[in-house]
């Protein structure tokens, strides 16, 4: 696998949803960002992270497009993976009020309850405190958005909102229930950028 030294390159799983958003993030961030569509861009890329969007039709798009087994290999291997809102839903090894043919790719020991904070218009915006920012809340955008449940012994629970665990990471893999993609603060980005330029040693 072809990794660059120095800037990390990130990809962005492009099967549906927020996926520009997120480039334009990483690019803010210093990252070099890219697309992944394909299981050859998987292999590709450095990290990687899973967009907000619709996790049933991601998780139905990644079975066609021959990504999931990659995937959830890749993370396996310690991929550093940052998934947002259906990307957490992706990253969660459990899920509850999923559809029955649904999959995730897993990579973080817990159960997230998809649509947990209502429906479109229980959409909300809010002030979170995450653990490893230290200069203010990031402004929370939350959409369907799905809250962790439950979380393994391994798993570091990095921000909560209104009692409900909204960010955690274990390892490599991190995961928000909001979406800082559009907020234009790219904090969340740059600390997932510093953990991958330190994974990979750079
Ligand atoms: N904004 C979002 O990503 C919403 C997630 C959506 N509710 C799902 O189940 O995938």
């Amino acid at each position: 696998m072809s990794r660059t030294s120095g800037t990390p390159t990130i990809g962005v799983l492009a099967l549906q949803g927020d996926v520009r958003e997120h480039l334009i993030a990483l690019a803010a961030a210093d990252a070099v960002a890219r697309p992944v569509r394909r299981p050859e861009e998987l292999a590709d890329v450095d990290a990687l992270v899973i967009p907000g969007g619709e996790s049933t039709t991601m998780s139905k798009l990644a079975v066609i497009f021959g990504l999931l087994e990659p995937l959830r290999e890749r993370i396996r291997e310690g991929m550093p993976v940052y998934g947002t809102c259906a990307g957490m839903i992706m990253l969660a090894n459990k899920i509850l009020d999923g559809r029955d043919d649904q999959e995730t790719v897993g990579g973080i020991d817990m159960i997230v309850r998809r649509n947990a904070f209502g429906r479109q218009n229980e959409s909300f915006e809010a002030a979170v405190d995450v653990k490893g920012i230290n200069d203010g809340p990031v402004e929370g955008v939350f959409i369907r958005a799905p809250w962790v449940e439950s979380v393994g012994g391994a798993v570091d629970v990095l921000a909560v909102h209104d009692g409900h665990t909204v960010a955690v990471r274990q390892g490599n893999v991190l995961a928000t229930s909001f979406h800082p993609e559009l907020t234009g603060d790219h904090r969340m980005h740059a600390l997932f950028v510093d953990s991958v330029a330190k994974t990979l040693g750079t």
